[in-house]
């Protein structure tokens, strides 16, 4: 099949298995991703973010399921130049400049973009005389990131693509992915970067151990698990009274000289104030403070931390 999709998904992963020998790496894994949207895939070390970007591209094969890109097989929507990938460790060519690298890459493509517009929105134009081998850990990301956007796909899929970015790089890179998405394209990318998920991507899929333990907005995520840290100074209260009160999961207690500091994790930031006050009135310094990504991706994953 040719052409440009009409498909309802960019994306359609059900039920999809792959097991390593005794380890699964992919534990029936659903997903839909619709046309133009921004997806992240979040998770910690071995929850199977590679494997799946690996189905999805049609790079290894699952036990059982079906992966679907627009609608067809993804070896054909690889072919048919739907598809960009930027993986880990894409290797450079010897004897290549960047410049050939991306043309020999764009004379075996459908539908290619033009070279110089590949490195001029990859920020390579500078380096297009540059020997591929001869290139800094980001620049080399630069290149893949290129490379993914030669056959002028309607998906690009990034597997940790901001690794060896310095700050600024990082910056320019998800720029460029920005004026991609704005055109409509969809991106799915893997990360272990919890500001990048919530800053780029419009949803999150958090997985684990190969399956979806959550998948929404950012806020979404969030609001799931509904951290608070509640903080205040409480003049008037042993710190055996607090524990008392709050227990001692997820609460620290620090003397300040004036009184106690009490930090409190909660999911009930409204409960404990009122039993704070209610037990404390001259409590004061009082902060209650939402969760981040970071806290809601601890608390989803039992505690495991990203990298
Ligand atoms: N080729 C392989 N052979 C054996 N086991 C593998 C292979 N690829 C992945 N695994 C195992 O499958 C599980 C999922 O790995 P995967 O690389 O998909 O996770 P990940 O979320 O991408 O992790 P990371 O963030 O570390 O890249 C891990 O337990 C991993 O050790």
């Amino acid at each position: 099949m040719t052409g440009r999709p009409t498909a309802p998904h960019a994306v359609r992963l059900a039920g999809l298995r792959k097991t390593y020998g005794d380890t699964v790496a992919v534990d029936g894994l659903d997903l839909e991703v619709a046309p133009g949207e921004i997806v992240a895939l979040l998770g910690p070390n071995g929850a199977g973010k590679s494997t799946t970007v690996d189905l999805i591209l049609g790079l290894s094969r699952p036990d059982t399921g079906t992966v679907a890109v627009f609608g067809r097989g993804p070896r054909d929507a690889v072919d048919d130049g739907l598809v960009g990938a930027m993986l880990q460790d894409g290797a450079m060519l010897e004897d290549a400049t960047v410049g050939e690298m991306v043309a020999l890459f764009a004379a075996v493509q459908p539908h290619p973009l033009p070279v110089a517009d590949v490195l001029a929105r990859a920020g390579l134009t500078d380096l297009a005389n540059r020997q591929a081998t001869e290139l800094s850990g980001g620049q080399a990301q630069r290149v893949r990131f290129a490379l993914a956007l030669v056959p002028d796909p309607d998906l690009v899929v990034l597997d940790e693509p901001t690794v060896a970015m310095d700050v600024a790089t990082r910056r320019e890179f998800w720029a460029a992915m920005r004026r991609f998405a704005a055109a409509g394209k969809t991106v799915l990318f893997a990360t272990h970067y919890l500001d990048e998920a919530d800053g780029f991507a419009d949803r999150i899929v958090l997985l684990r151990d190969g399956s979806v333990v959550a998948d929404g907005t950012p806020r979404h995520i969030k609001s799931i698990v509904a951290v608070r840290t509640v903080r205040a100074v409480v003049p008037d209260l042993p710190s055996s009274a607090l524990t008392e009160l709050f227990g001692t999961d997820g609460v620290t207690v620090a003397d300040t000289g004036a009184g106690h500091e009490v930090r409190i994790r909660t999911a009930d930031g409204d409960g404990v104030l009122r039993t704070l006050l209610a037990h404390s009135p001259g409590a004061h310094d009082i902060e209650v403070t939402g969760a981040d990504l970071e806290e809601a991706f601890v608390t989803l994953t039992d505690g495991r931390t990203a990298r």
